[in-house]
């Protein structure tokens, strides 16, 4: 399968000039592991005065190839491009995986690399394989290429945490368990979430406890439904929260949405993005006998957010 051509316009479009050394994959969450392997492009194309960089896929291949598996990304596209170039890499291209695109073969991939990106280094994790059928013996493949074409491969071994390897799926278990210490653990930072400020049923206000709800891309992976200690940018402030993602089974027992009730702090912010980090579980969500139950218990949530965050 020759490559399609609107995958040599996304190279080409995207190449950075000098000569290169690159890593593929999708890197989702931009993990320890992940800055340990872009640590090591940083370094090895430092030695070789070549220009690191990053091909990113997306969509996420198990997205395109399985589609009954609905997307759950750690990160949006923008913020795992800019979280890669933090960790080492100077330019990052988005390839835009489809079924056309899995059809390619790692070969062609890196012949196109070399034709369009001049990549002279190929730097690759421990369990690398892309290309058709993402093959086990991807590496060895491409050594094998590299011979012919002229770039060099560096496989780099796995960074690992408790016996276990950073990977996206750690992330995402830890997340499904609420466990937000590993999260934070295993990405070196807290969990983001981001979204524009959107109006809810502004029933929050009238118990007391008013919420500035987000929204965000549904693809997104979300912790367990649960109330969450938080810290919240917006409009400038930075503050604490009291964060429920949930259905609020005490009322209508909707659609999952997030809402926080920011600490200390009173003012108009609808429309204004707001970027949480989710710092610590409480509770699992309740439904409640009455709102007034429900207000004495956000009461208590807002005490074990303020003495988890630190604010006494
Ligand atoms: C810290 C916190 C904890 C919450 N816990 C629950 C809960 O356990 N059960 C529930 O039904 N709703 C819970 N809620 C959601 C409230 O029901 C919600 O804020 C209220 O319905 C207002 O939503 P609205 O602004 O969309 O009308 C919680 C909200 C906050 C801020
Ligand atoms: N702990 C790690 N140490 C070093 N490199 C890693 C580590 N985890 C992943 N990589 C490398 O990062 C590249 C991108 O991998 P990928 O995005 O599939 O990450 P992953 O976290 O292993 O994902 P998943 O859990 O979904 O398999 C691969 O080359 C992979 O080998």
């Amino acid at each position: 399968m020759a490559i399609p051509s609107f995958t040599r316009a996304q190279l080409a479009a995207g190449a950075p000039g000098p000569e290169t050394a690159l890593t593929i994959g999708v890197l989702d969450g931009v993990h320890r592991g992940h800055q340990w392997l872009l640590g090591r492009l940083r370094d090895e194309a430092r030695r070789r005065a070549l220009s690191p960089g990053v091909v990113t896929l997306h969509p996420h291949p198990v997205t395109v190839l399985r589609p009954e598996i609905p997307p759950s990304y750690l990160t949006s596209l923008e913020d795992r491009m800019e979280l890669i170039r933090a960790a080492g890499a100077d330019w990052v291209i988005p390839l835009t995986f489809t079924g056309e695109v899995s059809e390619v073969t790692a070969e062609e991939l890196a012949a196109a690399f070399v034709e369009l990106l001049r990549m002279r280094l190929m730097v690759l994790g421990p369990d690398a394989a892309f290309g058709r059928g993402a093959p086990r013996d991807t590496v060895e493949r491409m050594r094998r290429l590299g011979a012919e074409l002229g770039f060099e491969v560096v496989q780099v071994e796995p960074l690992m945490h408790d016996h276990e390897r950073y990977s996206s799926t750690a992330v995402r278990a830890a997340l499904a368990a609420g466990d937000m210490a590993r999260v934070t653990a295993l990405l070196g930072r807290p969990y983001r979430l981001s979204g524009p400020v959107v109006r809810g049923f502004e029933r929050g206000r009238t118990i007391g406890f008013p919420t500035a709800n987000i929204s965000v891309a549904a693809d997104r992976a979300l912790p367990a439904l649960g109330v969450y200690a938080t810290r919240a940018s917006v409009a400038g402030h930075r503050l604490m929260g009291a964060t429920n993602i949930g259905r609020r089974p005490t009322f209508d027992a909707g659609h999952v949405s997030i809402e926080t009730h920011l600490l200390d702090f009173e003012g108009d912010i609808y429309g204004e993005r707001m970027d949480l980090e989710v710092v610590a579980r409480i509770r699992g969500e309740v439904k409640f006998d009455s709102a007034d139950a429900l207000k004495a218990q956000i009461a208590e949530d807002v005490r074990e957010a303020r003495r988890l965050l630190g604010g006494a």
